[in-house]
């Protein structure tokens, strides 16, 4: 089993070898609807190949001028056919159910799987992409079930009756429907292997093309504002026609699909064999006529295939790229029997070395932060800062050094212990589009009441805002928050920490998006957060940075300094520089950035 930051407790665990075997463990969950899915679909088409035979017996009856015998024959096909009606509604009825269990517990089991995978790993994904295999690939899933298992199983259970049908007949009349199937088989296994590469790389493409189409729509803003349209649009056309190619391309293998022309001529010498048989008085002519309506039911069979095996293709190139979604390792584990404390908050970081990837971002890097103590982090843009405040709740895992929290390694802290008491208030703040009520009550997993989330509004200095909303609290904001400005939003992400009241807070207040009207009312809600807690404290502004017990000078991601306000006022140049251009230029963004 590979890693996990996240797991569902009494969780169905399914075998995820092959997408073969991965739809039979999907499949085996259900296997009592199964089992009477194909009971129910066997008996219908022994019932309907045994309607050819009353046929047949019928032409008997009449050439021997036996009424009364025709009679009793066609009640026995009314009943007959009554039962397999009923009986055929009752199989398509059970794989229809199997079908969108199976594609609810494969949702559910990705869902799952990608709240368990590392920040890493949701870096590299496209968000579209991941879209669609959440939805057309699970279609794809459920269509392979239903019709297209069912078509396939339907097909040879139909196959069955009608070979022992046509066998109790007369054996002989088994010659050409034998050498039929042989032939029928070999060129649907070159049918499929024809088949199989292309739905494979139309569904790859069908994942690009969307994944284009999201990242239009999301970054929409940016397209316009660039006026970028023409070459986005070229983009995706190009995207598009590629997947048109594949689709064609799938269509044309479709079209020449052969069984269909082989039937007609396996059908011609079917004829031909009865009628030989028939002239040697072996069997009679109501046999002939039976045994040509069964030899036509090989139709079904045939004309089914093409499209069944179409849809079982897509489902297994759609279940392998779900399961290779799922199976894609992920690098931080929830860590389940780890440490679980009440967490103090002293924080040490021991040489802590780090990179994204090869480059190394973060170099040696060492400090303390005592419990309920305010350290900020200054430093120019790109130089680490937020980096170092991603190792505190394992976002990333160090590359060496170490990370304590109450002397404990975080590694071996216990996943949701660790992360369920430290809270981060980063710049780019994400809210859900649901109510500013819902929002705040994110991190409490929707658990608190009215007037606490009120009571942490207030303290964020949010609640003004908020009321001023027609309704007030209940007020749906949009995707991303897109209603309110960088101030509000900061002030309700504030809001949500404050009801959480973690025992570690990381607050990224690099932004320098807040107008001048609302930078005193966040300066108090950012004063009222940092009580009580240990704050790790990303800022440009200098009031802030008086507020903290210790400052961290980061450059290129070392720490080349740290102290006291006082201290680095005395010894560390750079920061004397940041001071000495503050009282000078009002705003110590501008030297942080240039990067001193
Ligand atoms: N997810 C990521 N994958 C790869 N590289 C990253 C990633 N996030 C940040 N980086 C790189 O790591 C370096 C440090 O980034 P970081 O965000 O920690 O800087 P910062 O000091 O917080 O900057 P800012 O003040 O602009 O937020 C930058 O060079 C950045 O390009």
């Amino acid at each position: 089993m590979s890693k996990r930051e996240f797991t569902v407790s009494n969780e169905y665990t399914f075998n995820r070898a092959s997408p073969a075997r991965w739809i039979i463990s999907h499949l085996f969950r259900y296997k009592f609807r199964v089992l009477l899915y194909m009971a129910l679909a066997l008996i219908t088409n022994f019932a309907f190949s045994g309607t050819r035979v009353l046929t047949g017996n019928a032409f008997d009856a009449v050439l021997k001028g036996d009424g009364a015998q025709v009679g009793i024959i066609a009640l026995k096909m009314l009943a007959l056919v009554i039962c397999c009606g009923l009986i055929d509604f009752g199989a398509r009825f059970m794989i229809e159910i199997v079908a969108k269990s199976l594609a609810r517990d494969a949702r559910e089991e990705l869902y799952v799987s990608l709240l368990g995978k590392s920040q890493s790993f949701h870096n590299r994904q496209r968000v579209g992409d991941i879209m669609a295999r959440a939805t057309n690939d699970m279609s794809q899933i459920s269509d392979m079930v239903s019709p297209g298992f069912d078509i396939i199983y339907d097909s040879f259970s139909s196959l069955l009756a009608i070979m022992i049908f046509i066998g109790i007949l007369n054996i002989q009349l088994l010659l050409v429907p034998l050498l039929y199937l042989v032939v029928f088989l070999l060129t649907l296994r070159l049918y499929s292997r024809r088949l199989n590469p292309v739905s494979r790389e139309m569904r790859e493409q069908f994942g690009v093309t969307n994944a284009i189409l999201n990242e239009a729509v999301t970054g929409i803003e940016v397209i316009k504002a660039t006026s970028q349209e023409e070459q986005e649009k070229e983009k995706f056309t190009k995207n598009a026609s590629r997947y048109r190619d594949f689709f064609v391309k799938n269509g044309i293998i479709q079209g020449q699909y052969l069984p269909t022309l082989l039937l007609g001529i396996a059908l011609a010498f079917c004829f031909l064999h009865g009628l030989f048989l028939l002239l040697q008085h072996q069997i009679t002519i109501g046999q002939l006529v039976t045994f040509i309506g069964l030899a036509t039911n090989l139709r079904f069979v045939t004309d089914m295939s093409t499209w069944s095996f179409t849809l079982a293709q897509l489902g297994i190139a759609g279940s392998r790229r779900v399961l290779d979604m799922m199976k894609e390792e992920t690098e931080i584990d929830e860590n389940e029997d780890g440490y679980k404390a009440q967490i103090q908050g002293n924080i040490v970081f021991e040489n802590v070395s780090f990179g994204y990837g090869e480059t190394p971002i973060l170099k040696n890097v060492s400090f303390q932060a005592k419990a309920g103590q305010t350290i900020a982090i200054v430093g120019q843009t790109g130089s680490g800062k937020s980096t170092v405040t991603k190792l505190v709740n394992r976002i990333y895992d160090v590359s060496s050094g170490r990370v304590l929290i109450d002397g404990q390694d975080v590694r071996d802290w216990n996943m949701d212990a660790l992360r369920s008491q430290i809270s981060t208030i980063e710049q780019d703040i994400f809210l859900f589009s649901r109510s500013i009520a819902d929002n705040i009550a994110y991190g409490m997993g929707q658990q608190a009441n009215t007037s606490t989330i009120e009571q942490a509004a207030r303290d964020a200095q949010a609640h003004d805002f908020i009321m001023s909303f027609k309704e007030g609290y209940e007020t749906v904001i949009g995707e991303r928050g897109v209603m309110l400005s960088g101030g509000q939003r900061q002030r309700l992400a504030i809001a949500r920490a404050l009801l959480t009241d973690p025992r570690i807070l990381i607050l990224d207040d690099s932004t320098s998006a807040i107008d001048s009207a609302t930078e005193d009312e966040i300066q108090k809600a950012i004063k009222r957060v940092l009580q009580n807690r240990t704050t790790l404290l990303i800022t440009h502004r200098i009031s802030q940075i008086r507020w903290a017990d210790k400052v961290l000078v980061v450059r290129n991601g070392e720490v080349i300094d740290q102290g006291t306000h006082e201290e680095l006022m005395q010894r560390c140049r750079t920061y004397q520089r940041i001071f000495s251009h503050y009282e000078n230029v009002a705003a110590p963004e501008a030297v942080l950035a240039s990067g001193e």
